[in-house]
């Protein structure tokens, strides 16, 4: 028990002194970003209807590959990665039909491809920090493809040497709001261990997910393509080299209410199936704004959201449109997200990871100490429930 001291203060018990320590100084920041794609396939949009009824075996469905080529044109998409290619879909002909189980045979594939995906993205990442892998005290992986245990996280970090001391959390089907949800938790566990360096892994492959067109995955079939994304989150003291690249200044989680039959996936003997609802992008329209409030609070620039900069997860095209019209945005101020989604197609939660690098890239490049770039920024990511991942940023000029 801790009692009184003579002149009445109640001393801190040994405990609470050491919690209270642990607490780092100011907010957490992202300290390194790295990214990857798997090189085995790259599909031109303009041709994938073509590609995936050939190497589907589908091609006499043509009514549907018309679709397939109407949708294609409307993504915003050039081309996308993927980690399946001709080959591995042959070996594999259970993957084309829905009735007959491959979830064993998905899984024994990304059991490697996976981890190593995200070795790529993390490498780097590591690197521009500059700092040794062995200093990563906490370790948070996002991925749509996690169905054993122990799993992904444990794997990255024997690929990475980390210590064995490492704090490992791994979320699982979080879909796109993965990426969003991982950086959260890390600005929380960097800002309430003093000294943590959090490595935020998300890698997605749609093999897992992949099957013949059919009338209710035309949509994803469409958008979704495979990468990882990789962050270094600390929060103060910096040691000597470490700059921070954005600020993670307040963050929130929020679901639209009753929409959880919306968007979602499920594992089935067949792999992982998922469903994305004609009302999403309107969804996410009618609830972004309310939601930034909620972020921002009494910061929130309600007058105009052109006094941001933005890294918004580009789910589709539609969605993108939708933000740019609720909020007023000027031309230009989502072309992070849309070169993303331009390059890569929708990456899940690695996509946010692609977008947050391509923002420092053209901040950079325009000057990073320029006034005229916004110092104060947004970040949003979307996925099943509807969720909602949102984050304020900060971009600290290079000079502080
Ligand atoms: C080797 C290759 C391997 C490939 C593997 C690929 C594997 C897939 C893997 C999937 C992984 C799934 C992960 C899921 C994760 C959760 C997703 C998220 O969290 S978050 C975010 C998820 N992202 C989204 O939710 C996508 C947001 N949507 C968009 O951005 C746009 O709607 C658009 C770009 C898709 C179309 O542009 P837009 O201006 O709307 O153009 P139009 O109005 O002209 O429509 C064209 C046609 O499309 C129709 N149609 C449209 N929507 C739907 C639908 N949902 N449903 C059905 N149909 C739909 C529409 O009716 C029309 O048909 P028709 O009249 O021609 O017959």
């Amino acid at each position: 028990m801790t009692k009184a001291n003579g002149n009445g203060a109640v001393p801190v018990r040994e405990s609470q002194r050491r919690s209270m320590q642990q607490h780092a100084e100011g907010p957490a920041a992202m300290l390194a970003i790295g990214t990857a794609n798997p090189t085995g396939l790259v599909i031109p949009q303009d041709q994938f209807a073509d590609d995936i009824f050939r190497m589907t075996k589908t091609d006499h469905l043509t009514q549907l590959k018309e679709k397939m080529k109407r949708i294609c044109q409307k993504t915003g998409i050039e081309k996308r990665y993927f980690h399946v290619n001709e080959e591995s879909i042959g070996a594999n002909p259970e993957f084309l039909d829905r009735k007959l189980p491959s979830l064993d045979a998905r899984i024994d594939m990304v059991a490697t491809a996976v981890p190593k995906l995200a070795q790529s993205a993390a490498t780097k990442a590591i690197a521009e920090w500059g700092r040794p892998a062995t200093d990563i005290t906490h370790l948070v992986f996002s991925t749509y493809s996690a169905c054993q245990a122990p799993s992904f996280d444990l794997q990255l970090a024997t690929l990475l040497g980390l210590r064995p001391t490492v704090s490992r959390t791994i979320l699982s089907l979080n879909g796109c709001y993965g990426g969003g949800r991982a950086l959260h938790l890390a600005k929380q566990l960097a800002e309430n261990n003093h000294g943590a360096r959090v490595l935020v892994a998300c890698a997605e492959l749609t093999l897992v997910c992949f099957g013949a067109p059919d009338g209710s995955n035309l949509i994803g079939t469409a958008l979704f393509g495979d990468g990882a994304g990789a962050v270094i989150v600390g929060a103060g003291p910096f040691s000597e080299g470490e700059r921070p690249l954005f600020e993670m200044v307040s963050a929130t989680q929020t679901t639209i209410p009753r929409t959880e039959h919306v968007l979602g996936m499920q594992v089935s003997r067949a792999g992982v199936d998922f469903h994305l609802g004609i009302q999403v992008p309107t969804l996410i329209g009618q609830n972004v704004k309310q939601c930034l409030i909620d972020t921002f609070g009494t910061d929130a620039p309600c007058s105009d959201w052109n006094d941001l900069f933005w890294a918004v997860h580009p789910g589709g095209r539609q969605i993108l449109d939708n933000i740019d019209t609720v909020l007023k945005l000027e031309p230009g101020k989502l072309a992070s997200s849309r070169h993303v989604l331009r390059e890569y197609g929708n990456m899940s939660g690695a996509t946010i990871v692609f977008v947050l690098d391509e923002l420092r890239r053209r901040r950079k490049e325009a000057g990073g100490d320029n006034p005229l770039l916004p110092e104060w920024g947004a970040m949003l990511a979307f996925g099943p429930g509807i969720t909602i991942e949102a984050m304020v940023l900060r971009a600290p000029p290079l000079h502080e």
